[in-house]
């Protein structure tokens, strides 16, 4: 049985980009070691949970490692929650948080200048009211979540991100009669947090320095925590994730993953890929599968950045080199969660280039790692595909039938 290493660039699928002469950044980008695993088993593309979908990480993640969404979502919050270590007990419902930068009650980035170390205003925000605790906790960059604990709580309600700019936040407003008393608490809070963000010390000096301040908390992905079977019990294989983002770092707690800290892991563009790579290579000593999530290439989807992009795949591709040895016991696997193109910030329904690297499969005929040459590979799949063919390619699958 060989051990597997996956590795999600997250939003990694593009679209030709201008500025990199009507290529993807993966097209652009110097990926020797990438070329080299491509040629080494089969390729492919991948749409994340069904043709055409544009999935969130949350949706693709979970399908990627066998949890049908359709069963098993109940909104993106929880998951947050608990990647940024809060604790969730029955009754409570949780939210992701983007602090956002208000001008004149229009929206004027949705991520506040992707502001760094957001803790003092989350305790800020902290607070009870008509009996319902906020809790409130800051995750990387702009990110947050917020866990409402309390009677009577119901997951019924808007989300407070109008998800674009130029635009004005939201109140929240009931999407059942039973959500009446969560609205109304949820935008008591709003209106109180405005005002505590308003004059905050912290924003009022990022203003006073020419910054954008974070004076707005959006709201969205609510939901409770969902029941999943754990991956263990699944796949009979035990696993670890490596990623500094919150969502991920919930989605694999939850399903029962040793969710590791590596130095310089941060989940932003600067994270430090090199001791991530030796970090899963060393972990391949206790545990059967290791997940990555490199959440850069992402952020520079969102950020329209495709030079930035490119680099980020670059850094990977750098790092990688040592995977090239392992090909032997061990099956590599790289992928993205969804596409992210920079010339449309946002997560498209585009399918993502896939490949299985590991000696002695079959090697399609693509040498190189991109959308297009991988077209030309093994497969057409989808996300649910994954988990079968990993457990196929590494001698772990059980025979169906007799
Ligand atoms: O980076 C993330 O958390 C999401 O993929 C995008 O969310 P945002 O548009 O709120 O930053
Ligand atoms: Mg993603």
């Amino acid at each position: 049985m060989k051990k597997i290493i996956l590795i999600i660039m997250d939003g990694l699928g593009d679209r030709p980009n201008k500025e990199l002469d009507g290529l993807t950044a993966l097209q652009a980008a110097n990926r020797p070691n990438l070329n080299y695993l491509s040629s080494h088993g089969t390729t492919g593309l991948m749409s994340p949970v069904a043709s055409g979908i544009r999935a969130g990480s949350d949706t693709s993640h979970l399908s990627i490692l066998g949890y049908d969404p359709n069963k098993y979502y109940t909104g993106r919050g929880p998951f947050e929650a608990l990647g940024v270590g809060l604790e969730l007990k029955p009754g409570d419902i949780a939210f992701r948080a983007n602090y956002a930068s208000i001008i004149d009650g229009k929206i004027v980035d949705r991520r506040a200048g992707r502001i760094q170390n957001t803790a003092e205003l989350s305790s800020a925000l902290e607070t009870e009211i008509d009996g319902v605790k906020f809790i409130v906790k800051s995750g990387v960059e702009h990110r947050a979540a917020v866990v409402m604990r309390g009677p009577n709580l119901s997951d019924k309600v808007s989300e407070t991100d109008p998800h674009s700019v130029d635009s004005s936040p939201m109140d929240t407003e009931p999407l059942a009669p039973e959500a009446n008393f969560t609205s109304a608490v949820i935008n008591k809070f709003l209106e109180r947090s405005r005002k505590i963000l308003a004059s905050h010390p912290l924003n009022r000096k990022l203003i006073s320095e020419g910054k954008l301040p974070a004076n707005e908390i959006m709201l969205r992905g609510v939901g409770k925590m969902p029941a999943i079977p754990s991956f263990h019990e699944k796949y009979g294989m035990k696993a670890a994730c490596i990623s500094g983002t919150p969502l991920i770092r919930g989605i694999a707690g939850l399903a029962g993953f040793d969710v590791l800290s590596v130095e310089g892991m941060n989940g932003r563009v600067d994270t430090n890929y090199e001791n991530i790579i030796s970090s899963a290579i060393k972990s391949l000593e206790k545990y059967d599968f290791i997940l990555i999530n490199f959440k850069g290439t992402d952020i520079a989807g969102h950020d329209r950045k495709p030079r930035l992009k490119k680099q980020v795949i670059e850094s990977v591709d750098s790092v990688i080199a040592p995977l090239l040895k392992l090909l032997q016991d061990t099956l590599i696997v790289v992928t993205g969660d969804h596409s992210t193109p920079c010339s449309f910030g946002d997560h498209t329904g585009d399918p993502v280039p896939i490949m299985f690297a590991t000696d002695g499969i079959i090697n399609d005929n693509v040498r190189s790692f991109d959308e297009l040459s991988v077209s030309d590979g093994y497969y057409k799949i989808t996300s649910e595909d994954i988990m079968p063919i990993i457990m196929s390619y590494s001698d772990r699958s059980e025979k169906y039938g007799a």
